[in-house]
């Protein structure tokens, strides 16, 4: 029987000599490091949470790259630790060991100092509670104008005129002297962008934005995001139970039991023939970085899938098998590699 160790692992062959380590290694040095281009880089991220000496591990390892520029959706069932890794992006709270870097800032390693003009200047946050994002006895123009106020470096007139451009450019211009009690629901959101955007973050942070909101509100607000992100070049990172916003974004990762699991990444393809345009979707599972994959739990389950089993390397793939039935003999004329089949032949020998 192959045990998944021992297939997942590559056996070293016995004649590697001391100079092809060396370069193995000074190959691994010089690599660059796990998301050095990207805007937000989480790298094995934890999170436990204890209360009256019972833990809670609400991020166990989460890795999650989001590139500059980008507009994408997280989304996962009630508890898979969404709203944990939002408030760490945000700058509100602090992982219990990992590593997170947000535009070149340490999440972990940030004093009070940094972490306020990280909150201010790097990334702006809209909740799904309208109340959260907006202070009540302020009109529109008075609440986007306040951060720009607290961080200081624009005069008057330019905090006025940056504001104006943001209340034009989110279709909000009509709202610039109401009080949020004077706003519907939709409005109040797009006005809770326009203060997150006021000091023109990198990233803007949204935690079920559309969540108190009907469909088609929803998607006005969803399309003030979009503005946003074209016209500004602002990343943004939206947690959704909204379908209709997660089929709207290029990329949509999901998260479960604390992990990033999966990933649907959505292009336009244009028939070559007929040259219309149609949505490709696509859903991917992710690979951490220590080579862990998480199957879907509906897959699992239809094989009785349990604590072990079979893999088996192919040319272009990887055989998961249920541990009771083994992986199906090889096809007459099968094209194995012959390094491979060596490899499988020492194995199958060893396990004789
Ligand atoms: N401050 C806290 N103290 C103790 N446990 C917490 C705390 N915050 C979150 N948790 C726990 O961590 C886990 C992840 O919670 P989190 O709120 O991040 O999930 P979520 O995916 O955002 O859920 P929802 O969609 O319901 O908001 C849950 O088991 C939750 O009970």
């Amino acid at each position: 029987m192959t045990s998944s160790t021992e297939t997942a692992g590559t056996p070293r062959a016995p004649e590697t000599t001391l100079a092809e380590l060396e370069r193995r290694a000074a190959a691994r040095r010089d690599r660059p490091s796990y998301g050095h281009d990207a805007l937000i880089a989480c790298d094995r991220v934890v999170r436990i949470f204890t209360t009256d000496g019972v833990e809670v591990q609400a991020l166990q390892g989460l890795d999650l790259l989001v590139t500059k520029g980008e507009l994408m959706a997280l989304v996962g069932a009630s508890g898979s630790g969404k709203s944990t890794l939002m408030n760490i992006l945000a700058g509100l709270d602090v992982p219990t060991a990992g590593s997170a870097k947000v535009a070149g800032c340490d999440l972990l390693s940030m004093g009070p100092k940094e972490r306020l003009r990280y909150r201010r200047d790097v990334v702006g946050f809209v909740w799904q509670q309208t109340a959260r994002n907006l202070l009540p006895y302020l009109t529109a123009i008075q609440n986007i104008t306040l951060p720009m106020q607290l961080r200081g470096g624009r005069n008057k007139r330019e905090r006025a005129a940056r504001a104006e451009s943001l209340l034009a450019m989110l279709d909000i211009a009509d709202c610039r002297d109401r009080r949020p009690q004077q706003l519907s629901g939709g409005q109040q959101q797009r006005v809770a962008i326009a203060v997150a955007l006021a000091n023109n973050p990198s990233v803007l942070l949204a935690d079920e934005p559309t969540g108190e909101l009907d469909s088609a509100t929803g998607e006005q607000v969803f399309a003030a995001f979009r503005r946003a992100n074209e016209e500004l070049g602002t990343s943004i990172v939206i947690v959704t139970h909204d379908q209709a916003v997660a089929n709207e974004v290029r990329r949509t990762v999901a998260i479960r039991d604390g992990r990033t699991s999966s990933e649907v990444l959505r292009r336009t393809e244009v028939d070559a023939a007929t040259g219309q345009e149609s949505q490709v979707a696509r859903e991917y599972a992710m690979l951490d970085r220590a080579g862990r994959l998480q199957l879907p739990a509906d897959y699992t389950q239809a094989l009785g899938m349990e604590h072990r089993v079979l893999l088996e390397l192919e040319q272009d793939h990887i055989g998961v098998w249920p541990d009771a039935h083994g992986a199906p003999e090889k096809p007459e004329g099968s094209s194995e590699p012959q390094e491979e089949r060596e490899m499988r032949e020492k194995r199958e020998k060893r396990e004789k």
